[in-house]
């Protein structure tokens, strides 16, 4: 049974990058993404947007909606302090495997907690099941007509603090309106929009950061 792209970007990963090392893993991803097959990472340019934002937030817990192929759990799990943890949700049953097999391969296993199942059944369960308080940053890349009700859940389950960062990839392509008129027009959100592009192609596209004002 022949394999799929995710598969392909698995391999090419274990066969070139350097094991135990996120760079070198986040590297690899990209160099076979632009030059063999698209898919959907971050990628490098957003993926600096990410880096910075991560930086600044200092989390010592954080959410990603949409692990996919671990990209950007471990482009986020290599910045964390130590004790600082990433909890990753991935509804596809296929991508959270290839996604499992990429952090481990990283060697940031121990900072990332792979949740599978969609986010909505999720969230309900981080405070009581999973011991989270509140979040300090979230990472939103799942389904975008998922963005606005599940960032509205966040905050039905007292999961957003005074001062927590969401930070939401694809606000231009394929797009997130109901999300950005969401928290543009909502006064507990201090909204940032950071113009770039699509990953791997020149196709424009952004994020946006919204921090929650409790
Ligand atoms: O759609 C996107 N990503 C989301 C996505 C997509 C498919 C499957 C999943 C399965 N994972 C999943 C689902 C539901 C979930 N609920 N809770 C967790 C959870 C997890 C997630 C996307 C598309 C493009 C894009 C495509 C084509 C094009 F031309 C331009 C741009 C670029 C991106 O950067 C993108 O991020
Ligand atoms: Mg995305």
């Amino acid at each position: 049974m022949n394999q799929s792209k995710e598969e392909r970007i698995l391999n090419f990963v274990l066969q070139h990058a350097v094991r135990g090392d996120p760079q070198s893993v986040v590297d690899h991803i990209d160099k076979y993404c632009s030059q063999k097959e698209w898919a959907m990472n971050v990628g490098a340019e957003k993926g600096l947007i990410l880096d910075k934002t991560v930086e600044e937030v200092k989390p010592s817990i954080s959410l990603e909606l949409g692990t996919y192929c671990g990209y950007s759990a471990v482009r986020i799990a290599r910045l964390l302090k130590p004790n600082a943890h990433l909890i990753t949700i991935e509804f596809n049953p296929t991508y959270a495997a290839i996604a499992k097999q990429m952090i481990e391969f990283a060697g940031v296993q121990d900072k990332v907690k792979i949740l599978e199942g969609p986010a909505e059944e999720i969230i309900p369960q981080l405070k009581k099941k999973h011991e989270v308080e509140t979040l300090d940053f979230v990472f939103l890349d799942h389904w975008k007509e998922r963005y606005k009700p599940d960032t509205v859940l966040l905050e039905e389950c007292g999961l957003l603090r005074r001062g927590t960062v969401l930070l939401a990839d694809n606000i231009i392509c394929p797009g997130a309106p109901d999300f950005l008129s969401y928290v543009r027009n909502n006064n507990r959100f201090e909204c940032t929009n950071y113009l770039s592009h699509l990953e791997y192609l020149k196709v424009e596209d952004a994020m946006e950061k919204a921090v929650f004002l409790g």
